[in-house]
């Protein structure tokens, strides 16, 4: 892959919510030139006009002289030598679906979503693969400890860039790194993509117990059990060894389960504390994918047939409607 100088790549960056957000900041202010497609009209014409996206982040200033906000997204596409896509996970083939076969030839595709493709219960990367028939070396994907809302913050951050091409991580990677964003690479791309999924279950479930009264001394070792549940399912898809207590795995899992601008975890307090799955997506302006990533995860597991306790409790909850303190006091007779 040729080495440009920074400002010279050119990416296309889909998605108007909070990471697609945060990561054009980082990558425009670093050099390289974005062409950022937003679903709303609306909100084009407020970041041309004030430089802020108005729905998220909007403490954020663009420099438009680096960052084209747009809405037709087969242009930004054609324009860009680099995909990133930060929509969340359902909306991925309604907007895909917008290009032609052919469009992606030749690019490069970063997935920074932490999701999996609803009903079909495919990662991402092996969604835009099979649909725009690219090469394994064309794709990463984005993971790692990182809250958008701490990148507005400039708050000391790190990301790894997981592909089976060191080269097209290790360029990616040089795409982020400034001040307070530090990127490795790596070439565990499924361990990274489904433990992402599988971190915001296990989130989702730390609020579920949360919003019942449960504290800290529960919350650990939930979140011990839970590695222990990735770590198998992972060894299930795809036993290759990794270091689960890397930042990419171990980080990605602690931040979501602990902080406070973890929508799964947030979504999960509302549920414990009574609200329907419904009234509590009402009540959030953003995405949480642990919603999907359980039903997803579950029918995985059908095949598989691994013990997966928490999944299992948060399906329930979620798709079955069984009551939040029921399934929690049945996982703690499975906890160690
Ligand atoms: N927010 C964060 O700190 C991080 C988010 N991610 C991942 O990034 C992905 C995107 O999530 P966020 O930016 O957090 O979303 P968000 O929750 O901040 O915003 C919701 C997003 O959904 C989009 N949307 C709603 N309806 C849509 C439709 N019909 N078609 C297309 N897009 C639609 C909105 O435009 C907006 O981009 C998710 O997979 C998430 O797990 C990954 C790392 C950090
Ligand atoms: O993946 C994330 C942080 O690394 C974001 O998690 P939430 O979607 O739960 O906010």
């Amino acid at each position: 892959m040729p080495v440009f100088p920074k400002s010279m790549h050119k990416i296309a960056m889909l998605g108007g919510g909070s990471w697609a957000t945060a990561l054009t900041k980082i990558v425009s202010e670093n050099g390289s030139h974005v062409g950022w497609w937003l679903r709303s009209k609306d909100d084009v014409q407020h970041l041309l006009r004030t430089r802020h996206n108005p729905r998220y982040l909007s403490s954020v200033a663009f420099d438009l002289a680096r960052v084209q906000p747009a809405t037709d997204l087969a242009d930004v596409v054609a324009e860009a030598d680099w995909l990133v896509l930060a929509v969340p996970a359902a909306f991925v083939q309604p907007v895909l679906d917008k290009l032609d076969r052919d469009a992606l030839k030749n690019k490069r595709i970063i997935s920074a979503i932490k999701g999996m493709i609803p009903e079909k219960n495919v990662l991402v990367t092996d969604y835009v693969a099979q649909r725009f028939r690219l090469a394994p070396e064309q794709l990463g994907v984005v993971a790692g400890p990182c809250h958008a809302e701490e990148v507005a913050l400039e708050k000391q951050s790190y990301l790894t860039i997981g592909s089976p091409d060191v080269e097209l991580a290790e360029t990616f990677c040089q795409l982020l790194r400034n001040r307070y964003v530090k990127a490795h690479p790596s070439a565990d791309l499924d361990g990274i993509e489904y433990c992402a999924v599988m971190k915001n279950i296990i989130a989702l479930t730390c609020g579920i117990a949360h919003g019942l009264g449960y504290g800290d001394n529960f919350q650990a070792v939930l979140v011990s059990n839970a590695v222990q549940e990735i770590r198998r399912f992972l060894h299930a898809l795809s036993p290759l060894p990794r270091d689960l207590s890397a930042s990419a795995y171990l980080g990605d899992l602690l931040v979501t389960a602990y902080s406070q601008f973890s929508r799964n975890r947030t979504f999960g307090n509302m549920v414990g504390r009574g609200y329907s799955v419904k009234s509590a997506q009402m009540e959030m302006n953003m995405v949480a994918e642990g919603y999907y990533a359980v039903k997803s995860i579950h029918d995985l597991n059908k095949k598989l047939k691994e013990f997966m306790p928490i999944t299992d409790a948060a399906y329930r909850v979620l798709y079955e409607k069984v009551a939040p303190a029921v399934e929690i006091e049945l996982l703690k007779e499975k906890f160690r």
